[in-house]
């Protein structure tokens, strides 16, 4: 893994550009998530964990806005189901040409690990194949809006029975006081974790257009117009969660 630092912010921008993952996000991507998203490194592994016990032989494990593959990596250290494959795939062309080093360097240094396809591509174009496991780690959040839903009932129409959902977002909260304070105490773990006040308003703006969170109310709601039979939180750390999603 690239352990290069994540400055992308930490000079004045003037007008600060919408957030993309183009190369230089890709260079700096893993210290940038483990240090902006609390819980992270725990959701992933956990992630790998919790698949396990939904993963059903012969059927696909979806990593939807897959990265560099951090839950791909974690599917395959932990499902042990016989004849799952993993299809993991993301829009952004420097993320799966990094990606694809990174699980070819997986599988040179273990054996027998599920075989994986990357796939550069948009998940709102996706044919899903029957699945057992679906997960989409903090990235329903940049899909626009009002595609949400779709998304959700086709991820739904794809899941087998015993299958599930697992779905990380950054969320935001109804009351005005909780958003606050846990945004606040956000901000608090950035700079606990190095960065600057301009490296956090920067990226601040840089993302305001392209992120856009929800709350829990409204992500529970919405799996269930979409189809889910029950929404079970597993995680929540400050302003992010994980949610279990059953068909
Ligand atoms: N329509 C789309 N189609 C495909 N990919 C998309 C789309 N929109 C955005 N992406 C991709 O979704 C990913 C979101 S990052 C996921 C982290 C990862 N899951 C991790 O656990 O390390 C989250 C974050 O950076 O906060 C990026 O790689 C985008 O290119
Ligand atoms: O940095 C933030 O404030 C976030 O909400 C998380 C994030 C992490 C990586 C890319 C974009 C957003």
């Amino acid at each position: 893994m690239s352990k290069e630092p994540d400055r992308l912010f930490a000079q004045p921008l003037g007008q600060v550009p919408d957030f993309v993952f183009n190369e230089d996000v890709v260079r700096v991507f893993p210290d940038m998530i483990k240090r902006s998203v609390p819980g992270y490194p725990t959701i992933v592994e956990n992630l790998g964990v919790l698949a396990a016990q939904f993963a059903q032989p012969d059927t696909a494990l979806y990593d939807l806005g897959s990265s560099l593959g951090a839950v791909t990596q974690a599917l395959r250290r932990h499902v042990r189901s016989e004849g799952c494959r993993v299809i993991a795939i993301d829009n952004s062309a420097a993320m799966v040409e990094r990606c694809r080093q990174y699980l070819n360097a997986q599988d040179s240094m273990c054996q027998e690990l599920l075989p994986v396809e990357v796939i550069e591509g948009d998940i709102l174009a996706l044919q899903f194949q029957p699945a057992s496991v679906v997960a989409m780690n903090f990235t329903l959040q940049f899909i626009a809006p009002e595609q949400r839903l779709e998304l959700l009932t086709r991820i739904r129409q794809s899941l087998l029975p015993g299958g599930a959902l697992i779905l990380s977002e950054k969320l935001r909260f109804v009351d005005d006081e909780e958003h606050a304070l846990l945004t606040d105490l956000h901000v608090a773990f950035k700079r606990a974790n190095g960065y600057s006040e301009l490296e956090i308003a920067q990226k601040r703006s840089a993302i305001e257009n392209v992120m856009k969170p929800d709350s829990l109310e409204e992500h529970r709601e919405r799996l269930l117009a979409a189809g889910f039979s029950k929404v079970v939180p597993w995680f929540q750390c400050l302003n992010f969660a994980s949610l279990i999603a059953l068909p």
